[in-house]
């Protein structure tokens, strides 16, 4: 690995340069290598193949600064396993744990809370400790086990817990983590407070999913909310709404707003991000009878929908619903292209015209990337 630095000292990245703490052996950002111009050309032209049919319709992505394409990850989930008699926080590469405490892409916070951490944590081989999950200034320790452990050594997060940054530090009991690191139950907070503000204001918890660069989660939503224009009587459905964030932006216009998601928590930090929005919790597609209940009032024209699901994309019987629900225009926050391509085949054909797609670099370094479609109903037409 060859680490180099830049003349004024920060890092650089490009061909064969690795900034400072990024081992060569992750395979996490695999476009490191690549400069930011050459990374966002190939995002494009793999969002130009993979939505071949609306490459016409492909808007300039929009990009990072430099400075926001390091530092920035501020929601990790790592393994954790002791090394010569230390704890240490990474990615396993087979059965080896690769040490990733000083990851330059992680966010300050995040390196300061692990260096806190491997410094505190017992001198334990026993503490069946397997995850470690941080979100912002909340984070987790993941115990595969059912038994609460010792926990003297908490007492060291009184001297070097604020300074980290954290401001809650949870411990979840949880004997079968693995694929899913999060159960209900068994959640003991340990230091500090159960909820936490971002930079925007918005309250989040533990488990909170956090878009990671706020200025480009912003515009995008700033562009939904141009083309959706909701108002007064108009009323908008908002699926996998998770914290909220965007609920407050419907709302601000004046028009009801409902939003649906399957995390409790999230529903809990949503009621307090949106209030005045109807909250629905469960799975989008098990909620459809109260949609169509909140949607009776207002006539077809004036139905919008804004959703945000995960990588797999919309469940079968939401893609089916959006259209029998007569949505006037649709904004659709998609992280997986090839997801976002079967969605927007099925809505055409169903009656909608992608009318655009704007990409944002919402995962620099990475070769993930965020689109938002934008659709509309034929029956809009003049
Ligand atoms: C990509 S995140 C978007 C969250 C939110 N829109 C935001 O930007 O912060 C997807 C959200 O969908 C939720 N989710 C996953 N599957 C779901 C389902 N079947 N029904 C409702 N919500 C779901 C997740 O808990 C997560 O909060």
């Amino acid at each position: 690995m060859r680490i180099e630095t830049t003349p004024t000292g920060g890092p650089a990245f490009g061909e064969g340069f690795f900034p400072r703490g990024c081992s060569s052996l992750c395979r996490a950002c695999d476009h490191r290598s690549l400069s930011r111009e050459e990374s966002e050309a190939q995002k494009r032209g793999w969002l130009a193949s993979k939505l071949a049919p609306w490459a016409d319709r492909l808007a300039p992505l929009e990009g990072a600064t430099e400075a926001e394409s390091l530092g920035y990850r501020d929601r990790v989930r790592l393994h954790v396993r002791r090394i010569d008699g230390r704890w240490r926080f990474g990615m396993l590469r087979g059965d080896e744990l690769l040490p990733l405490e000083d990851c330059p892409v992680h966010s300050s916070r995040v390196r300061r809370s692990l260096a806190l951490l491997s410094r505190i944590l017992p001198d334990d081989p026993l503490l069946p400790l397997a995850f470690y999950a941080q979100s912002g200034a909340q984070a987790t320790l993941i115990v595969k086990s059912r038994t609460r452990p010792d926990l003297t050594w908490t007492k060291g997060l009184d001297e070097g817990g604020v300074e980290s940054g954290l401001e809650g530090l949870w411990l979840h009991l949880h004997p079968s983590a693995g694929r899913r690191l999060f159960a209900n139950r068994e959640w003991i907070l340990l230091w500090g407070q159960r909820r936490s503000q971002d930079s925007g204001g918005l309250v989040y918890g533990p488990c909170a999913f956090q878009q990671l660069l706020p200025r480009l989660y912003e515009r995008s939503l700033d562009e939904a909310e141009a083309f959706l224009a909701p108002c007064m009587g108009d009323g908008v459905v908002d699926l996998y709404c998770g914290n909220g964030a965007s609920l407050a932006r419907w709302l601000r216009r004046g028009a009801a707003v409902v939003g649906v998601e399957l995390s409790g928590e999230a529903m809990e930090n949503a009621a307090v991000n949106g209030p005045g929005a109807s909250l629905l919790r469960g799975c989008c597609a098990e909620r459809i009878p109260q949609l169509d209940s909140f949607l009776s009032p207002h006539a077809r024209s004036r139905r919008l929908a804004y959703v945000n699901p995960p990588r797999t994309g919309l469940e079968p019987e939401v893609a089916r619903w959006l259209p029998r629900a007569g949505f006037r225009r649709i904004a659709y926050l998609s992280c997986s292209a090839g997801t976002l391509r079967r969605d927007m085949t099925f809505l055409e054909e169903a009656g909608y015209d992608v009318l655009r797609l704007r990409p944002y670099d919402f995962f620099p370094r990475t070769r993930h990337v965020e689109c938002l479609a934008l659709l509309s109903s034929r029956d809009d037409r003049p």
